[in-house]
Protein backbone atom coordinates (compact mmCIF):
# COMPACT_ATOMS: atom_id res chain seq x y z
CA UNK A 1 0.00 0.00 0.00
CA UNK A 2 1.49 3.09 -0.76
CA UNK A 3 1.11 6.72 1.11
CA UNK A 4 2.96 8.93 -0.70
CA UNK A 5 1.83 8.38 -4.06
CA UNK A 6 -1.80 7.70 -5.02
CA UNK A 7 -2.69 6.37 -8.53
CA UNK A 8 -6.22 6.95 -9.99
CA UNK A 9 -7.96 5.84 -12.85
CA UNK A 10 -8.02 8.76 -15.42
CA UNK A 11 -11.87 9.85 -16.53
CA UNK A 12 -10.55 8.40 -20.05
CA UNK A 13 -10.22 5.19 -21.07
CA UNK A 14 -6.33 3.95 -20.72
CA UNK A 15 -5.44 6.35 -18.46
CA UNK A 16 -4.50 6.78 -15.51
CA UNK A 17 -3.20 9.59 -12.89
CA UNK A 18 -0.31 9.56 -10.55
CA UNK A 19 -0.14 11.77 -8.00
CA UNK A 20 2.47 13.13 -5.22
CA UNK A 21 1.35 13.29 -2.03
CA UNK A 22 4.04 13.18 0.91
CA UNK A 23 3.64 16.67 2.84
CA UNK A 24 4.44 18.95 2.79
CA UNK A 25 6.45 19.82 0.17
CA UNK A 26 6.52 16.53 -1.78
CA UNK A 27 9.93 16.40 -1.30
CA UNK A 28 11.27 13.03 -3.13
CA UNK A 29 12.70 11.10 -0.10
CA UNK A 30 14.21 7.41 -0.31
CA UNK A 31 10.63 6.05 0.64
CA UNK A 32 8.70 8.51 -1.66
CA UNK A 33 11.03 7.22 -4.28
CA UNK A 34 10.84 3.56 -3.58
CA UNK A 35 6.98 3.91 -3.93
CA UNK A 36 6.83 5.64 -6.87
CA UNK A 37 9.14 2.70 -8.75
CA UNK A 38 6.81 0.16 -7.13
CA UNK A 39 3.93 2.27 -8.66
CA UNK A 40 5.48 3.18 -11.85
CA UNK A 41 6.89 -0.75 -12.74
CA UNK A 42 3.02 -1.63 -11.91
CA UNK A 43 1.30 0.86 -14.17
CA UNK A 44 4.33 -0.28 -16.90
CA UNK A 45 2.72 -3.69 -16.40
CA UNK A 46 -0.68 -2.98 -16.94
CA UNK A 47 -1.60 -3.05 -20.60
CA UNK A 48 -4.89 -1.26 -20.07
CA UNK A 49 -3.16 1.74 -19.08
CA UNK A 50 -1.82 3.31 -22.08
CA UNK A 51 -1.05 6.87 -20.60
CA UNK A 52 -0.03 8.89 -17.00
CA UNK A 53 -0.92 11.88 -16.12
CA UNK A 54 1.49 12.79 -13.44
CA UNK A 55 0.39 15.76 -11.33
CA UNK A 56 0.37 16.82 -7.55
CA UNK A 57 -2.68 16.19 -5.35
CA UNK A 58 -2.92 19.09 -3.69
CA UNK A 59 -1.80 22.46 -5.76
CA UNK A 60 1.04 24.60 -4.50
CA UNK A 61 4.17 22.05 -4.82
CA UNK A 62 4.10 19.53 -7.72
CA UNK A 63 7.67 18.00 -5.95
CA UNK A 64 10.28 19.85 -4.03
CA UNK A 65 12.67 18.09 -5.73
CA UNK A 66 15.20 15.90 -4.26
CA UNK A 67 14.91 15.70 -0.29
CA UNK A 68 18.11 17.78 1.06
CA UNK A 69 17.82 15.86 4.64
CA UNK A 70 18.82 12.40 2.28
CA UNK A 71 21.63 14.15 1.62
CA UNK A 72 22.97 16.00 4.46
CA UNK A 73 24.38 14.57 7.41
CA UNK A 74 23.90 10.57 6.88
CA UNK A 75 26.76 8.16 5.92
CA UNK A 76 27.81 6.96 2.92
CA UNK A 77 26.16 3.89 2.51
CA UNK A 78 22.99 5.69 2.83
CA UNK A 79 24.03 8.83 0.52
CA UNK A 80 24.49 5.60 -2.34
CA UNK A 81 21.50 3.88 -1.15
CA UNK A 82 19.91 7.04 -1.98
CA UNK A 83 21.49 8.17 -5.20
CA UNK A 84 20.70 4.50 -6.52
CA UNK A 85 16.78 4.80 -6.11
CA UNK A 86 17.14 8.69 -7.36
CA UNK A 87 18.67 6.90 -10.61
CA UNK A 88 15.57 4.16 -10.39
CA UNK A 89 13.12 6.49 -10.55
CA UNK A 90 14.69 8.76 -13.87
CA UNK A 91 15.20 5.26 -15.72
CA UNK A 92 11.95 3.93 -15.31
CA UNK A 93 10.09 7.74 -15.94
CA UNK A 94 12.63 8.40 -19.01
CA UNK A 95 12.08 4.89 -20.60
CA UNK A 96 8.47 4.52 -19.80
CA UNK A 97 6.76 2.73 -22.63
CA UNK A 98 3.56 4.75 -21.50
CA UNK A 99 3.03 8.28 -23.03
CA UNK A 100 3.32 10.26 -19.58
CA UNK A 101 1.95 13.87 -19.63
CA UNK A 102 3.18 16.57 -16.58
CA UNK A 103 0.52 18.55 -15.02
CA UNK A 104 2.45 21.07 -13.23
CA UNK A 105 0.27 22.60 -10.73
CA UNK A 106 3.06 23.64 -8.58
CA UNK A 107 6.86 24.55 -7.71
CA UNK A 108 8.85 22.40 -9.61
CA UNK A 109 12.24 23.38 -8.64
CA UNK A 110 15.99 20.64 -9.75
CA UNK A 111 14.65 16.73 -9.05
CA UNK A 112 11.10 17.67 -9.56
CA UNK A 113 11.87 19.54 -12.65
CA UNK A 114 14.00 16.80 -14.11
CA UNK A 115 10.67 14.38 -13.09
CA UNK A 116 9.03 16.08 -15.39
CA UNK A 117 11.49 16.99 -17.99
CA UNK A 118 11.30 13.30 -18.33
CA UNK A 119 7.37 12.99 -19.65
CA UNK A 120 6.49 13.48 -23.32
CA UNK A 121 4.73 16.22 -22.54
CA UNK A 122 4.76 18.95 -19.87
CA UNK A 123 1.47 21.76 -19.11
CA UNK A 124 2.18 24.07 -16.69
CA UNK A 125 -0.76 26.24 -14.50
CA UNK A 126 -0.53 29.92 -14.86
CA UNK A 127 0.42 30.87 -11.59
CA UNK A 128 3.53 33.08 -11.52
CA UNK A 129 3.99 31.83 -7.61
CA UNK A 130 5.34 28.16 -9.52
CA UNK A 131 8.35 28.26 -10.58
CA UNK A 132 10.52 25.00 -12.88
CA UNK A 133 13.72 24.72 -13.49
CA UNK A 134 17.14 23.14 -12.22
CA UNK A 135 18.39 25.50 -9.61
CA UNK A 136 21.40 23.21 -8.14
CA UNK A 137 23.71 25.81 -8.45
CA UNK A 138 22.13 27.97 -6.37
CA UNK A 139 22.35 25.08 -3.86
CA UNK A 140 25.93 25.20 -4.13
CA UNK A 141 26.11 21.75 -5.86
CA UNK A 142 26.35 20.86 -9.86
CA UNK A 143 23.28 19.08 -11.98
CA UNK A 144 24.59 15.89 -12.83
CA UNK A 145 25.20 15.01 -16.27
CA UNK A 146 21.96 12.77 -16.58
CA UNK A 147 20.07 15.97 -15.24
CA UNK A 148 22.13 18.18 -17.65
CA UNK A 149 21.69 15.44 -20.57
CA UNK A 150 17.49 15.32 -19.67
CA UNK A 151 17.70 19.29 -20.02
CA UNK A 152 19.72 19.65 -23.22
CA UNK A 153 16.89 16.93 -24.75
CA UNK A 154 14.26 19.50 -24.12
CA UNK A 155 15.75 22.99 -24.64
CA UNK A 156 18.82 22.80 -26.85
CA UNK A 157 22.60 23.33 -25.89
CA UNK A 158 22.84 27.08 -25.37
CA UNK A 159 19.09 27.56 -23.18
CA UNK A 160 20.46 24.62 -21.07
CA UNK A 161 23.69 26.09 -20.53
CA UNK A 162 22.71 29.08 -19.54
CA UNK A 163 19.97 27.54 -17.34
CA UNK A 164 22.10 25.50 -15.30
CA UNK A 165 25.23 27.99 -14.77
CA UNK A 166 22.19 30.47 -13.35
CA UNK A 167 20.40 27.80 -11.83
CA UNK A 168 17.17 29.46 -13.39
CA UNK A 169 13.85 28.76 -11.52
CA UNK A 170 11.50 30.08 -14.51
CA UNK A 171 8.13 31.47 -14.05
CA UNK A 172 5.33 30.18 -16.37
CA UNK A 173 5.47 32.27 -19.25
CA UNK A 174 9.11 32.34 -19.57
CA UNK A 175 9.62 28.91 -18.90
CA UNK A 176 7.24 28.23 -22.25
CA UNK A 177 9.59 30.73 -23.91
CA UNK A 178 12.84 28.90 -23.13
CA UNK A 179 10.64 25.32 -23.82
CA UNK A 180 11.17 23.84 -20.83
CA UNK A 181 7.23 23.19 -20.48
CA UNK A 182 5.22 22.82 -23.75
CA UNK A 183 1.80 24.85 -22.74
CA UNK A 184 0.53 27.51 -19.98
CA UNK A 185 -2.59 27.02 -18.87
CA UNK A 186 -5.53 28.73 -16.75
CA UNK A 187 -4.72 27.08 -13.06
CA UNK A 188 -8.61 25.70 -13.56
CA UNK A 189 -8.22 24.75 -16.90
CA UNK A 190 -4.88 22.48 -15.85
CA UNK A 191 -6.25 18.65 -15.50
CA UNK A 192 -8.64 18.98 -18.57
CA UNK A 193 -5.73 20.35 -21.16
CA UNK A 194 -3.79 17.42 -19.79
CA UNK A 195 -5.78 15.26 -20.78
CA UNK A 196 -6.63 16.50 -23.99
CA UNK A 197 -3.22 16.22 -24.81
CA UNK A 198 -2.84 13.18 -23.71
CA UNK A 199 -6.00 12.29 -26.09
CA UNK A 200 -3.87 13.41 -28.86
CA UNK A 201 -0.77 11.11 -27.92
CA UNK A 202 -3.05 8.24 -27.82
CA UNK A 203 -4.25 8.63 -30.91
CA UNK A 204 -0.58 7.02 -32.31
CA UNK A 205 -0.54 3.57 -32.61
CA UNK A 206 1.59 2.48 -29.31
CA UNK A 207 4.24 0.50 -31.14
CA UNK A 208 4.92 2.88 -33.76
CA UNK A 209 5.39 5.85 -30.89
CA UNK A 210 7.19 3.41 -28.69
CA UNK A 211 9.87 2.70 -30.31
CA UNK A 212 10.22 6.02 -31.61
CA UNK A 213 10.61 6.96 -28.19
CA UNK A 214 13.39 4.35 -27.62
CA UNK A 215 15.08 5.60 -30.80
CA UNK A 216 15.49 9.20 -29.52
CA UNK A 217 16.28 8.33 -25.21
CA UNK A 218 18.60 5.33 -25.87
CA UNK A 219 22.10 7.28 -26.32
CA UNK A 220 20.82 9.66 -22.95
CA UNK A 221 19.70 6.21 -21.23
CA UNK A 222 22.97 3.89 -22.29
CA UNK A 223 25.25 7.30 -21.12
CA UNK A 224 23.76 6.44 -17.60
CA UNK A 225 23.39 2.72 -17.59
CA UNK A 226 27.14 1.93 -18.77
CA UNK A 227 28.60 4.27 -15.86
CA UNK A 228 25.81 3.52 -13.12
CA UNK A 229 28.19 2.32 -10.29
CA UNK A 230 30.47 5.19 -11.08
CA UNK A 231 27.95 7.53 -10.96
CA UNK A 232 26.77 6.31 -7.91
CA UNK A 233 30.64 6.58 -6.08
CA UNK A 234 30.96 10.51 -7.48
CA UNK A 235 28.02 11.32 -5.47
CA UNK A 236 28.81 10.23 -2.46
CA UNK A 237 32.19 11.34 -2.59
CA UNK A 238 31.23 14.64 -3.53
CA UNK A 239 28.46 14.83 -1.33
CA UNK A 240 30.31 13.65 1.99
CA UNK A 241 32.54 16.93 1.30
CA UNK A 242 32.80 19.25 4.46
CA UNK A 243 32.31 22.09 1.85
CA UNK A 244 29.02 20.49 0.11
CA UNK A 245 27.64 19.33 3.42
CA UNK A 246 28.05 23.19 4.67
CA UNK A 247 26.32 24.21 1.43
CA UNK A 248 23.51 22.21 1.86
CA UNK A 249 23.00 22.91 5.67
CA UNK A 250 23.21 26.47 5.24
CA UNK A 251 20.39 26.37 2.27
CA UNK A 252 18.13 23.93 4.78
CA UNK A 253 18.42 26.59 7.28
CA UNK A 254 17.48 29.35 5.35
CA UNK A 255 14.48 27.72 4.01
CA UNK A 256 13.51 26.87 8.17
CA UNK A 257 14.18 30.25 8.52
CA UNK A 258 11.80 32.02 5.99
CA UNK A 259 8.82 31.55 8.08
CA UNK A 260 10.59 32.87 11.12
C1 LIG B 1 30.56 21.36 -6.49
C2 LIG B 1 30.22 19.92 -6.71
C3 LIG B 1 28.99 19.50 -5.94
C4 LIG B 1 28.46 18.20 -6.46
C5 LIG B 1 27.39 17.67 -5.56
C6 LIG B 1 26.93 16.34 -6.03
C7 LIG B 1 25.76 16.40 -6.95
C8 LIG B 1 24.50 16.55 -6.18
C9 LIG B 1 23.31 16.59 -7.06
C10 LIG B 1 22.12 16.61 -6.19
C11 LIG B 1 20.92 17.03 -6.92
C12 LIG B 1 19.95 17.61 -6.26
C13 LIG B 1 18.70 18.00 -6.92
C14 LIG B 1 17.66 18.51 -5.93
O1 LIG B 1 16.50 18.26 -6.16
S1 LIG B 1 18.14 19.41 -4.57
C15 LIG B 1 16.63 20.06 -3.89
C16 LIG B 1 16.26 21.31 -4.60
N1 LIG B 1 15.02 21.81 -4.07
C17 LIG B 1 14.83 23.09 -3.80
O2 LIG B 1 15.69 23.93 -3.95
C18 LIG B 1 13.48 23.44 -3.24
C19 LIG B 1 13.59 23.97 -1.87
N2 LIG B 1 12.26 24.29 -1.33
C20 LIG B 1 11.59 25.41 -1.68
O3 LIG B 1 11.99 26.20 -2.49
C21 LIG B 1 10.29 25.61 -0.98
O4 LIG B 1 10.26 24.79 0.14
C22 LIG B 1 9.06 25.30 -1.85
C23 LIG B 1 9.12 23.93 -2.47
C24 LIG B 1 8.90 26.38 -2.94
C25 LIG B 1 7.80 25.35 -0.93
O5 LIG B 1 7.74 26.59 -0.26
P1 LIG B 1 6.79 26.73 1.04
O6 LIG B 1 6.94 28.14 1.49
O7 LIG B 1 5.44 26.22 0.74
O8 LIG B 1 7.39 25.71 2.11
P2 LIG B 1 8.69 25.90 3.01
O9 LIG B 1 9.81 26.46 2.23
O10 LIG B 1 8.31 26.62 4.26
O11 LIG B 1 9.06 24.39 3.36
C26 LIG B 1 8.28 23.61 4.28
C27 LIG B 1 9.21 22.61 4.95
O12 LIG B 1 9.73 21.72 3.95
C28 LIG B 1 11.16 21.75 3.98
N3 LIG B 1 11.69 21.55 2.62
C29 LIG B 1 11.45 22.28 1.55
N4 LIG B 1 12.07 21.77 0.46
C30 LIG B 1 12.72 20.67 0.90
C31 LIG B 1 13.55 19.70 0.25
N5 LIG B 1 13.83 19.75 -1.07
N6 LIG B 1 14.04 18.72 0.99
C32 LIG B 1 13.79 18.63 2.30
N7 LIG B 1 13.00 19.52 2.99
C33 LIG B 1 12.48 20.52 2.26
C34 LIG B 1 11.50 23.13 4.54
O13 LIG B 1 12.79 23.14 5.06
C35 LIG B 1 10.41 23.28 5.58
O14 LIG B 1 10.81 22.49 6.70
P3 LIG B 1 10.40 22.89 8.20
O15 LIG B 1 8.91 22.73 8.27
O16 LIG B 1 11.16 21.93 9.05
O17 LIG B 1 10.84 24.31 8.40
Amino acid sequence: MSHRVLVEAGPAAGVAVLKFRNPPVNALSLEMLMELVISLEKLENDKAVRGIVITAENPGIFLAGLDLTEMCGRNPAHYAKYWEAVQELWLRLYQSSKVLVAAINGACPAGGCLASLTCDYRVMADNPKYTIGLNETQLGIIAPFWFKDTLVNTVGHRAAEQALQLGTLFPPAKALQVGIVDQVVPEEQLQSAALSVMAQWLAIPDHARQLTKTMMRKPTVDQLVKQREADIQSFVGLISQDSIQRALQTYLQKLRQKKG
